[in-house]
């Protein structure tokens, strides 16, 4: 039923489907008679025919009674609606909910047709100066009116309170049933009685990353109608109890908090929550505090307690039901515990979930010490031992020593026998020195052991390194500076897709769901199985207790697995025997070609040491394709020449935008025969993706070209299609976060001021939207939308009421981002001065460029380590496709093109969770926007929603 509004601006459609004729007819009334709408009425027999109506028609309201024998066409709806969002970019939805802009004489004409009609409802603030009027329709979906040109925005009261009362979203059958039971039985306070309270705690060690957990767990509830609570100092919160240890969250208690280190609800080993009784107690004290489900931000440890919680549920509360401390009324109401884990620890030990909050931060500020130390064990020709945290799992050691080229790593999960470690790490040194190398650097997880589980310590190595190889050696233990400071970008975006993902599975767990626990696989946020992830993570324990270290590798997660491997391999580059048999060698080369990006030099690296190991021969091609073509600039890597690249940024090999055919594709063949390339990676951003398909469509005419060709993609813009990471994008993003942190300090401290950041990107916002969800910034623009007049006016709106709000201390700095080319009228001066003009004296705005600073300085740790693993796995795809494409010929030796052979040339990218080589040509033809010099289909397009989301944006 679509149903026109004459009270509004604009027309308002509401659709809906009513399992019954009654209610239908019910429904119809309500809107007819009684919000006096026109009624333009179609009738949808089946959930299916709604979803369709819902895809091809303007709705900006939805309003669904479902019962269970039609919730599997539920999530059809919603599948339809997610597809409908992400297909025709309708950003007005709202599903269970509709929000009406009226003058305020129509607002007072509502009201009184609402009295007239003896309907419940409610009016916020008051009714001497109404802006808010909801009403509850039969279906159980909240109908809002507001005299305000924009329903969420305001002040930052109102805010929340408006947030806080529109939405129950996608919870379908269970919630809006219960909402019905609701209004029919009573009051006006039905909506406040349907708020669900959510408790919040962060436990174990604490982590970078786990405020922002915390933060965006309060504002998605909020937003979705629950109250939030934090359990103070972990466990021992919940076991202690009461108002001081549970305190009640609102949306201003977090503000701020994104970029804070360490956990602000404090966190806790407790010992007594370990015991059934502790639990028993927290159990009543989570009753007691009403609270209807508990997220978990912590490690193994935590999640394996709450794991256990989740067991003991149904016992624990039977045995207060027994002993009389609850009566059967509470009993009936918390019979199930309703829990979900999202992972915070720095040390990445939890299965089934490639990264844990926290990690990668941690790993930041290892990299960083390292790096220092690199230039002080340089210039004295020393040994440095550094011991890193991780407790019993060595992701943090493995993972620096690979970012930081270390000669050596002991991890648990790799251990040799107490006679050997010692050998191997000798000859790996010994090596390394014997080639010139003037400083050693090993790393030490802190829980590392020989092959029967002995511990191998920083001493024990460091005697090794002095009393054999006479070394100048030190140790270095890092300690708790690896847990300090503000979190990485990466750890931002983790913590708060993760907390606004655990909302939503609370929010949609019913007895029968299982307790989940909220992951990353690749790119993707994943929802697994809490008893699952905790088993697999007990079950390495028990692998390394069993010395199956085999086992327990092949159990910590893929990407694990790999990185030892190519560690294992790069480390005995240049000295061991090479692992295939002399026929099996080749010629592979390497080139940039685009604009710097971080990781460059990590590929470089990477790709030489891996040939070497291999017994390929590795070229460099210097300065991009026309260097080649001009200067013939080629050249086989020496091992030594590129030790230190790993943390250089820029292009060490130079890099520039030419393609083959603007440089001269038939020199570029020339001299692709000369050296008898049998495969090339290019590492690069658009132009890279250009000259690759440029290389695979010459392959017919130059026999020399009909080579495998890899892109590595590597671009700060993030724009490369095939792919939803490039290189360069993680560095270029912390660079950007980092500097909005310090804008934001400034404005802060300015007081009334606020700051227009523009960021660079080219034609593509995925750089403004990550900047502003991991910035906390109050908005983004970005070329994919432009900037419309209404949109700036309402967020002009939405900062000076904001102004208006802050007091005393809460003053805060407000950044708004906007992409360099998001309008080619409206440039950042003229954004910052229609700001100031606008803001009528309340406060000022300013302008900041960051520029190129964001394409340099040190590569992040990600990029770093992911430019190592794709260059890797670019050289295995070269070896395996040579004889592809090498001998598509057909009978009479003319070259012969098919399906399979093109796939050779193959973009290396990131999809969703996976890791995928596809073909050039069809990512050219088929998934381009030549003229936009981009992908052409937007994958960020939810993180803006949530971006918006977390700062109350209003969008139009
Ligand atoms: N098996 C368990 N049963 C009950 N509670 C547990 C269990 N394991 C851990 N906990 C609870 O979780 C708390 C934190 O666990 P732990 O110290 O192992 O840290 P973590 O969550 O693994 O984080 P991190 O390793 O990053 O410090 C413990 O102090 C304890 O209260
Ligand atoms: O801070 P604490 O309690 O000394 O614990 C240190 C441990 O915590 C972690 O930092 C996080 O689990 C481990 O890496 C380390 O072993
Ligand atoms: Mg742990």
């Amino acid at each position: 039923m679509t149903l026109e509004s004459p009270l509004c601006n604009s027309t308002a459609t509401v659709i809906f489907y009513a399992p019954n004729a009654a209610l239908y007819e019910q429904v119809k009334e309500f809107y007819k008679n009684v919000l006096n709408f026109t009624v333009d009425e179609h009738s949808y027999d089946s959930c299916s025919l709604l979803a369709n109506k819902a895809a091809s028609c303007n709705v900006s309201a939805i309003s669904l009674l479902v019962d269970e024998e039609n919730a599997a066409s539920v999530t059809e709806i919603e599948g339809n609606i997610n597809n409908l969002l992400s297909h025709k970019k309708k950003r007005d939805w709202r599903t269970l909910q509709s929000a009406i802009s009226l003058e305020s004489d129509k607002l007072l004409a509502v009201i009184e047709k609402l009295k007239n009609a003896n309907c419940e409802f409610q009016i916020r603030p008051d009714e001497l100066n109404p802006f808010e009027v909801y009403v509850i329709d039969p279906l159980g979906s909240i109908v809002g009116f507001t005299a305000l040109k924009n329903a969420f925005a305001v002040n930052e009261s109102s805010r929340t309170f408006k947030s806080a009362d529109f939405v129950f979203e996608g919870e379908a059958a269970s919630s809006v049933r219960s909402f019905l039971d609701d209004s029919h039985s009573s009051s006006n306070d039905a909506a406040v009685k349907r708020q669900r309270n959510i408790a919040v705690m962060t436990s174990g060690g604490d982590a970078p990353g786990m405020n922002a957990n915390v933060r965006a767990i309060v504002r998605s509830a909020i937003n979705k109608n629950c109250r939030v609570f934090a359990v103070h100092e972990g466990y021992s919160g919940l076991v202690n109890g009461g108002p001081e240890y549970i305190k009640e969250m609102k949306w201003v208690d977090v503000r701020g908090w994104l970029n804070m280190g360490g956990t602000n609800i404090g966190t806790a080993r407790c010992k007594e929550f370990r015991e059934r009784w502790g639990r028993l107690k927290a159990c009543k004290n989570m009753i007691e505090a009403g609270i209807d489900a508990l997220i978990v931000c912590g490690g193994d440890g935590s999640l394996t307690g709450a794991d256990l919680f989740r067991a003991e549920w149904p016992d624990l509360i039977k045995e207060l039901l027994d002993k009389k401390e609850i009566t059967e009324d509470t009993y009936h109401t918390y019979k199930h515990l309703n829990i979900c884990g999202t992972v915070g620890s720095i040390d990445n030990d939890m299965s089934s979930t490639d990264a844990t909050i926290g990690a990668f931060s941690s790993l930041d500020r290892i990299c960083h010490a390292i790096d220092y130390i690199d230039a002080t064990a340089n210039s004295h020709q020393r040994a440095f031992v550094i011991e890193v945290m991780g407790r019993h799992c060595g992701w943090l050691a493995l993972m620096a020593a690979i970012a930081t080229s270390a000669d050596y790593v002991f991890i648990p999960e790799k251990p040799t026998s107490v006679d050997e470690w010692s050998d191997h790490m000798c000859e790996a040194v010994s090596q390394h020195r014997s080639r010139g190398k003037r400083k050693t650097i090993v790393v030490v997880a802190e829980g590392a052991i020989s092959s029967n589980l002995t511990p191998i310590t920083c001493e024990d190595v460091k005697k090794v390194l002095v009393d054999r190889l006479g070394l100048d050696t030190r140790v270095t233990t890092l300690g708790h500076v690896q847990r300090g400071g503000p979190a990485v970008a990466f750890d931002r975006f983790l913590a708060t897709l993760q907390g606004v993902a655990a909302v939503d599975a609370v929010l949609e767990g019913t007895p029968d769901t299982p307790s989940p626990m909220i992951g990353i696989a690749e790119n993707k946020i994943v929802r697994r199985k809490l008893v699952d992830a905790v088993k697999l993570t007990k079950s390495v324990a028990k692998a390394i207790e069993d010395k199956d270290f085999e086992k327990a590798i092949s159990l910590r997660d893929s990407e694990f697995h790999e990185h030892l491997k190519y560690l294992i391999a790069m480390n005995t580059a240049d000295f061991r025997e090479p692992s295939l048999p002399v026929k099996k060698r080749k010629n592979f080369a390497i080139i940039n070609v685009g604009a710097p990006a971080g990781g460059m030099n990590s590929a470089t690296y990477a790709f030489a040491n891996y040939c070497m190991s291999r017994g390929h021969v590795p070229y460099a091609i210097y300065n991009g394709f026309s260097g080649l073509a001009r200067h013939e600039s080629i050249r086989s890597i020496d091992w030594l020449n590129i030790e230190n690249w790993n943390s250089l940024g820029g292009s060490e090999i130079g890099t520039n935008r030419t393609t083959p055919e603007e440089a001269d594709l038939g020199l570029v063949a020339y001299y692709f025969e000369k050296y008898q390339l049998d495969g090339l990676i290019v590492v690069g951003g658009f132009e890279a993706l250009e000259s690759v398909s440029q290389l695979e469509a010459a392959r017919e005419s130059y026999p020399s070209l009909r080579i495998p060709v890899v892109l590595i993609p590597a671009t700060i813009s993030n724009n490369v299609p095939g792919t939803e990471y490039s290189l360069g994008s993680d560095t270029c993003l912390n660079k950007l976060v980092e500097y909005c942190d310090i804008i934001g300090q400034s404005a802060s401290a300015t007081r009334n001021r606020c700051f227009v950041v523009e960021c660079q990107g080219g034609n593509c916002g995925y750089m403004a939207t990550m900047a502003q969800l991991c910035a906390g910034a109050e908005c983004s623009y970005v070329p994919e939308e432009g900037i419309s007049l209404e949109q700036l006016e309402t967020d002009i709106q939405t900062l000076k009421a904001g102004y208006a709000s802050d007091k005393g201390r809460n003053h805060t700095g407000r950044i708004l981002i906007k992409s360099e080319k998001a309008s080619k009228a409206l440039s950042t001066e003229v954004i910052g001065q229609m700001i100031s003009l606008e803001s009528e004296g309340r406060f000022d705005s300013r302008t900041a460029i960051p520029g190129h600073v964001q394409q340099g300085g040190i590569p992040s740790p990600i990029d770093r380590t992911r430019a190592t693993r794709f260059a890797i796995k670019a050289v295995e795809f070269m070896e395996e496709k040579w004889s592809v494409v090498h001998n598509a010929e057909d009978e009479i030796g003319e070259f012969e093109d098919s399906d399979e052979v093109s796939a050779t040339a193959a973009v290396l990218g990131i999809e969703r969770s996976h890791v995928k080589f596809r073909s050039v040509k069809t990512i050219w033809n088929n998934e381009t926007s030549h003229g936009t010099r981009m992908r052409r289909e937007i994958f960020w397009e939810n993180i803006r929603d949530i971006a918006d989301m977390l700062v109350g944006r209003v969008k139009i």
